[in-house]
């Protein structure tokens, strides 16, 4: 009986609701053209189940770089083309900067999170903390957290080949919890990763379409759990406790460590210095600011949650995070399996810029043009946010004569740019030298792809100068010791590899490459003569010194 209450109310509510909007909507026009719209659902029958990006772009192909969505509640303006993003999203980012609201996301207490923030004070001060610390002149301060983690994940790709996903996938989350927290015991590392993965896991379920009313109906969230219509809250119940760990837990530590002269230099160690006043008091929002910063670069890092892409589908509107830069590099691999000719041309720079006697380091990246260029294609041939992140817009707008009204949820169709085949001729084939001159250097004329990869405007990608290094660094010393090839299928035959991911997806799924790609040691010409099996995490552990460098010959087979 309380059930069908609920429903018809919900039922009225929803389509009395869905009259006034519409009469709102409709009273300052033109809207920016886009699919047909059908009375009162509006493009809800339109919208893209699978693959978004791709209708996306038939759409603004056939209806100009801007295109307006008409769903209940939810205004949508995709942008398919890189001049409209500038225009809007760069040059007004004034009123182009702000997060589409999500009760899920306030239910589960991700809040603190500044990807997840409005555009206001509080974003604006953890924001700018957060690029004290990852702007591209603190980088080097990191580099050598980064070629150790490397080592670290090279060693165990040799000691445990069948278990590579899981290794390409500790690796930023490994890297993150060092720079931030000054974490050093391999134990606690991992047990820190499986804790954001387990949080983010929250926001993964949120996002199965239509699985929270509440998106749609924000009163929903104060029903209790027992009741019905409480799904929401008695999801929220069993994860807010692991999301509040993931914010409070690796902080504590550090406060608890400094109290007793023990902690290493880390984020959180200078921000707690730094804001402590006279008597090493903090006040609450001091505190707040830095757990949620640092927590922030440890979600969105380690093999989590980066961005999130909040789509309105059917029943509610659902967020969508994705694993940045787990997945470049499971593309990375991938496509290194599928593009041999790219892997030999990075292998011969290699040998050529390094030498067979020892590992990349960062003093070698600058004379890496192709690995570089081969970095650029990988972002751009599989770009892990096609979509991007939402960002709402706070102020009605008027651009090229169409109205673009307030609260509209703004997409950038990444996907579209980085596959225009006006700047990517044949934008489908992985082909590094497109970002090359004939002379061998990085050829400026080419639309750079991290300027559309990472986002645009004051909410573009805070990690993405780290990112660009650990991904780098990564990609050179993966290749410079091993060669990665596809795996051999229980027919025999080498495994047919895809990177289209699967057809439910509605962004790039991410998939086991253990299972379809090998990675086999002793890579290039055979002759490197450094064995990384010396390599000793315990040592990275107990002193924080760089890596031993052992000479072993007779290459890295064991
Ligand atoms: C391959 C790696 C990565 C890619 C492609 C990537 C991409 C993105 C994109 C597309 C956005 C949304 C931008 C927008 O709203 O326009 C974003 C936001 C963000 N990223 Fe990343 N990201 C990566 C790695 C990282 C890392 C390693 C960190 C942390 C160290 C990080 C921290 C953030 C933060 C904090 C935001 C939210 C910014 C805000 O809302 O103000 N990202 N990223």
């Amino acid at each position: 009986m309380p059930s069908t209450f609920v429903t018809i109310f919900v039922s009225f509510a929803i389509a009395s609701s869905t009259i006034i909007y519409k009469t709102w909507l409709t009273r300052r026009s033109p809207l920016p053209p886009g699919p047909p719209r059908k009375w009162l659902v509006g493009n809800m029958f339109d919208f893209p189940t699978s693959r978004p990006w791709l209708t996306f772009r038939d759409w603004c192909n056939e209806h100009g770089g801007l295109v307006f969505i008409d769903l209940p509640f939810k205004p949508i303006v995709v942008i398919g083309s890189v001049q409209v993003a500038r225009d809007l999203l760069d040059d007004r980012s004034r009123i182009y900067s702000d997060r589409p609201y999500s009760t899920m996301m306030e239910i589960l207490d991700w809040s603190w999170a500044f990807f997840t923030m409005p555009y206001n004070s509080e974003w604006r001060a953890n924001r700018k903390y957060f690029h004290d610390h990852f702007r591209r002149s603190a980088i080097p301060s990191y580099h050598s957290i980064l070629l150790q983690e490397t080592h670290v994940a090279l060693k165990r790709l040799l000691e445990a080949p069948n278990e590579s996903h899981q290794h390409l996938r500790n690796f930023p989350g490994s890297s993150i919890m060092r720079v931030v927290y000054g974490v050093r015991s391999a134990a606690q590392l991992r047990e820190y990763v499986d804790l954001a993965e387990h949080a983010v896991d929250s926001i993964r379920r949120t996002l199965i379409p239509g699985a929270f009313l509440a998106e749609l109906i924000s009163f929903l969230k104060y029903i209790p759990p027992w009741m019905p219509g409480g799904m929401a809250r008695a999801f929220a119940a069993q994860y807010r406790p692991v999301v509040q760990q993931l914010r409070d837990r690796p902080f504590d530590e550090v406060k608890q460590a400094m109290a007793e002269g023990k902690a290493t230099p880390s984020i959180v160690y200078s921000l707690i210095k730094d804001m402590q006043g006279e008597g090493g008091y903090m006040t609450k929002e001091q505190v707040q600011i830095a757990r949620g910063i640092a927590a922030t670069a440890y979600a969105a890092a380690s093999d989590t949650a980066c961005t999130f892409q909040v789509y309105y589908h059917k029943a509610g509107d659902y967020s969508h995070m994705h694993w940045q830069t787990t997945a470049t590099l499971l593309f990375f691999v991938l496509a290194m399996a599928m593009y041999p000719e790219a892997q030999r041309k990075a292998q011969e720079e290699l040998e050529r810029v390094v030498g067979p006697s020892r590992l990349p380091d960062f003093n070698d990246t600058k004379s890496l043009v192709y690995v570089h260029a081969l970095m650029l294609e990988t972002l751009r041939w599989r770009p892990i946010a096609p979509t991007g992140a939402p960002h709402a817009l706070s102020e009605d707008d008027v651009y090229k004569g169409y109205h673009i009204p307030k609260g509209s949820l703004i997409i950038a169709n990444s996907w579209a740019m980085l596959h225009d085949p006006v700047d990517y001729p044949e934008p489908d084939t992985f082909n590094p030298e497109r970002f090359m001159t004939k002379d061998g250097e990085i050829d400026t004329s080419v639309r750079d792809p991290t300027t559309i990869a990472f986002g645009f405007g004051r909410r573009a990608c805070a990690g993405k100068e780290f990112s660009l290094s650990s991904l780098k660094i990564f990609m050179a010393s993966m290749l410079h010791v091993y060669d990665i090839q596809p795996g051999v299928g229980e027919d025999g035959h080498p495994v047919v590899l895809s990177a289209e991911g699967s057809d439910e997806a509605i962004m790039y799924a991410l998939f086991d490459i253990s299972a379809s790609v090998f990675v086999i040691s002793d890579a290039g010409s055979g002759q490197l003569s450094y064995d990384i099996s010396s390599i000793h995490q315990a040592s990275f552990e107990s002193s924080g010194a760089s890596h031993p460098r052992h000479r072993a010959y007779g290459g890295l087979s064991e």
